[in-house]
């Protein structure tokens, strides 16, 4: 697990470590990265309290299902995949009798993992005077807001709005100056797309990109 404080840019490499070399995703560090995500989340205020509780609630059950007596089939997301759906531990067409399957909570964090990739994008390519909310937001609505009903798309929206200037942003990421955060986003996020792809199509070859 990593420690805080950290940099952003340690949280993102955690990321690199995520594909082995036949391109399988390590449950272990994709677990990781989002548990040092959360905590730079956690820094931006309570006001998105109700999003770390979430997501930090969706880390448990993966690394439940990672400790648990089964949990040499979870070490990749392929592993993970062939095993519950072997053993018809996933509802796939309505919720039912496995409401935390790994398959539906990790989709949940991939889904994530887009609105995230999106976001640093903006962040990566704005100028000084861009406004993190409308990054944050306009990110949401091409990801994950398609997934929420009206009440957390609402929450939200509200949230994002007391996100800090893009300086103060920059800040909380204690990597350095703003040059060196944009050539760090640059840097991590063909490997974040690349997590994302891979995660993205082994779903929908299972067509699992609608699990309940
Ligand atoms: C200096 C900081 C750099 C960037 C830091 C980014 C930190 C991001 C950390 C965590 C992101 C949150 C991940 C949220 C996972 C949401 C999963 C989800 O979709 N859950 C919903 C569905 O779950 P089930 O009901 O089907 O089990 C659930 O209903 C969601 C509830 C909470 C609302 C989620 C809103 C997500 C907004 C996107 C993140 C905004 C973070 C803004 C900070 C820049």
């Amino acid at each position: 697990m990593l420690d805080f404080p950290s940099t952003l840019k340690e949280v993102l490499d955690t990321f690199k470590l995520c594909l082995s070399e036949n391109k399988e995703v390590y449950l272990e560090h994709y677990v990781a990265g989002w548990r040092g995500l959360v905590k730079f989340l956690n820094c931006l205020g309570s006001v998105f309290g109700f999003i770390s509780k979430d997501a930090v609630n969706k880390i448990k059950i993966l690394v439940t299902h990672m400790e648990g007596e089964n949990g040499s089939q979870y070490v990749t997301v392929q592993s993970m995949v062939k095993y519950e759906l072997d053993n018809e531990l996933v509802d796939l067409t309505k919720r039912g009798i496995h409401p935390e399957s790994g398959c539906r909570t990790l989709l949940r964090l991939h889904r994530a993992l887009r609105w995230l990739e999106l976001f640093l994008e903006r962040l990566r390519t704005s100028n000084e005077d861009g406004k993190t909310s409308v990054m944050c937001s306009e990110s949401y609505n091409e990801s994950l807001a398609q997934h929420h009903p009206w009440m957390v798309r609402k929450a939200a929206g509200m949230a994002f709005c007391v996100l800090p200037g893009r300086p103060a942003f920059f800040e909380v990421m204690n990597v350095g100056p703003p040059e060196q955060v944009v050539a760090m986003l640059g840097e991590a996020l063909p490997l974040i797309s690349d997590v994302y792809q891979i995660t993205e199509e082994f779903y929908a070859q299972h067509n699992m990109l609608d699990l309940p």
